[in-house]
């Protein structure tokens, strides 16, 4: 299978010099689901970043989706980078008085003749259906017309999944998606977003601090602890005692 993500020897410190992690190897291969796990402040967050060009790194090298850079990917590299990679985030970022179908449609914003996904009526016949499918695919075909702000929490997340599928994504970032959700409803979005990471193709990588959510929807499963990767095993050999350990010194 062919590497998405690698990384050899990565570093990353702050201005105020503190590292953050360092030694950082990874490999995040074709069709992977990938939970990061670690305790707050282990740099989930910034290794996210880093591996898609986002913030720089401090010593190491990185190629990502055929893209090898040290520190920061070149403006060309960040631009075929960005249309590769969709994003979702803890806070779904929803435009709230735009409609569900319009904010589906703006994911395609970056891409090819992208000024028409600015609003579902000057949008392409064609990315408004690509927007239905992928709101019947998470199962909210029947809230096209709504407004964002009229959605739930649980909802909203699903339109956020819908709006970076609608990319087509070779990749897909999710950063804590599931932390601002009740138990239920994280599950649930949790368990759409992995199946259709999966039936698609795409390799997923998110970050989660929920040890089910990191047990029950990844293959792999990377932990970050004092500095550096604790552990980067398959899901299926791994305990919640060995999770417990990430999160306890
Ligand atoms: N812009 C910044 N400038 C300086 N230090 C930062 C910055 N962003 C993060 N840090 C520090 O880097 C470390 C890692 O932060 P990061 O947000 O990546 O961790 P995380 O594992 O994602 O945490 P959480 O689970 O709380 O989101 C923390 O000590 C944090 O304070």
């Amino acid at each position: 299978m062919q590497d998405i993500i690698r990384t050899r020897d990565l570093a990353k410190s702050y201005a105020n010099g503190h590292p953050v992690f360092s030694g950082v190897a990874i490999d995040i291969r074709s069709d992977e689901r990938v939970a990061l796990i670690g305790s707050n402040g282990a740099g989930k967050s910034t290794l996210l970043k880093c591996l898609i060009g986002l913030l720089p790194s401090s010593t190491g090298e990185i190629a990502t989706l055929g893209e090898t850079f040290t520190a920061t990917p070149t403006a060309a590299q960040l631009n075929r980078l960005r249309r590769q990679i969709g994003f979702v985030f803890q806070n779904h970022g929803l435009v709230s008085r735009q409609s569900v179908l319009t904010n589906v449609i703006q994911g395609k914003l970056g891409l090819p003749g992208s000024w028409r996904a600015w609003h579902h009526s000057t949008a392409r016949r064609q990315w408004r259906e690509e927007a239905m499918d992928v709101l019947s695919e998470v199962r909210l075909a029947d809230k096209a017309a709504s407004r964002a702000d009229q959605l739930s929490g649980g909802q909203a997340q699903r339109v956020a999944i819908a709006r970076a599928l609608i990319r087509k994504p070779k990749l897909l970032i999710a950063d804590e998606p599931a932390a601002s959700l009740d138990p239920a409803t994280g599950r649930d979005v949790m368990q759409i977003f992995s199946d259709l990471a999966h039936e698609h193709g795409i390799t997923l990588v998110y970050t989660t601090h929920d040890m089910d959510h990191a047990l029950n929807y990844s293959d792999r499963v990377i932990a970050l602890k004092s500095g550096g990767v604790f552990f980067d095993q398959p899901t299926s050999t791994l305990t919640r005692d060995d999770l417990r350990h990430v999160f306890h010194s």
